[in-house]
């Protein structure tokens, strides 16, 4: 019969499946007890998270084990780990992530927002193109997986190539592109859940040929559900950007999304206003359609700085390269270049 030592050698080995970081590493196995009579071991494990199917794997891999080693019987319990424990260990799993990307200096930047429809993904290709720009190097992964909608903004009417056993993403405007869009059949509805969205975002960032990054966007799932959640459970350590409109209940109900931010422990890089106003072309005169102030409100409620005010407007683009989104010229593509360079500042800083 095994020894407690043994048990948590043998044990030890198996990765927490949300922190893809060995058990020994995390002090993830709290209790091991060994009752000899009756050849039974019982367990108790902490993991990043609880629940899911790689939760129920892992147990499976706990009894395999022992049994395998002479035990007849046995018992597990998991618990989730320390906060501390788990923003210590996500640490290590995201440089490992980044590896994989690049030579480790890029910057992970989430866009997020509280609901949809306010202009998220509008957002995040433009910030992407605009980072571009200024001469940064730079990805863009649409993570919105039920929802995706970069590659329509982008004008990307080609799939991705295919090296070996790398995905090659799509070029567009100096920026690399990879979306769920690539990956399903004539926007069809995607309908996987828990373990088969994690296994896509993390071939999204491994199996993907990213190169060299400073940047990696993520244009993330809409509002403050169960999905949106998720997501943001998965990511490696990233900044992040809220998204909101100027109307003060579109920027309270922003503030979840800045809270689930907090909770999952990515710093807010700042809050943009979407949609802030129109313009007149003819006299100038601005008119606050939306209402005013709910991005000031939310950036001092986040304490972070707003940074910038986007008005409404449609890009122009020609026929002989269709971009639906993209803002090449004029007051919208001023203001986006302005929050890109304010972009690079702050994160040069940091
Ligand atoms: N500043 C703007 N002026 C005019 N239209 C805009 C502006 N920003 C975004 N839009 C339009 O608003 C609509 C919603 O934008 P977008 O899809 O980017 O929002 P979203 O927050 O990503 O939505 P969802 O997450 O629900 O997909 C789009 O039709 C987009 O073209």
């Amino acid at each position: 019969m095994l020894t407690i030592k043994e048990v948590e050698e043998l044990l030890g080995e198996l990765k927490d499946p949300i922190l893809n970081v060995p058990l020994k590493e995390t002090e993830g196995i709290k209790e091991v007890k060994i009752k000899e009579e009756k050849s039974h071991i019982s367990v108790k494990i902490a993991i990043g998270r609880m629940g899911g199917q790689e939760q129920l794997d892992l147990q499976t891999k706990v009894v395999n084990i022992l049994k395998e080693n002479g035990a007849e019987t046995v018992g597990i319990r998991f618990e989730e780990l320390d906060d501390d424990l788990i923003e210590q260990h996500r640490g290590s799993a995201g440089s490992e992530t980044e590896n994989n990307i690049s030579d480790g200096n890029t910057e992970f930047i989430a866009i997020a927002s509280g609901k949809g429809g306010v202009g998220k993904s509008t957002v995040s290709v433009n910030l992407a193109v605009s980072l571009a720009k200024q001469g940064k190097k730079v990805g863009i992964i649409d993570a919105d997986i039920y929802g995706f909608s970069v590659p329509d903004m982008m004008g990307i009417v080609e799939k991705p190539g295919v090296d070996g056993e790398k995905i090659i993403p799509v070029e567009r405007y100096g920026v690399k592109v990879i979306s769920m869009a690539f990956f399903v059949e004539e926007n069809t509805p995607v309908i996987w859940r828990g373990p088969m969205l994690g296994k896509m975002l993390t071939s999204f960032f491994n199996e993907v040929e990213w190169g060299e990054l400073d940047y990696l966007l993520l244009d993330l799932p809409p509002g403050t559900g169960d999905i949106a959640l998720d997501v943001h459970q998965m990511l490696p350590h990233s900044k992040e950007i809220i998204v909101t409109t100027p109307h003060p209940t579109a920027a309270f109900v922003a503030a979840r999304a800045g809270s689930m931010a907090l909770h999952t422990k990515h710093e807010i890089l700042g809050v943009i206003e979407n949609m802030s106003y129109f313009e007149s072309e003819n006299t100038g005169q601005k008119e606050y359609i939306f209402g005013t102030g709910g991005g000031e409100k939310l950036a001092l409620d986040l304490e972070v700085p707003l940074l910038g005010q986007l008005p409404l407007g449609q890009p122009e683009w020609d026929q002989d390269d269709f971009a639906p989104s993209i803002y090449k010229k004029g007051k919208i593509s001023e203001v986006y270049e302005e929050i890109a360079e304010r972009i690079i500042s702050e994160t040069n800083e940091k």
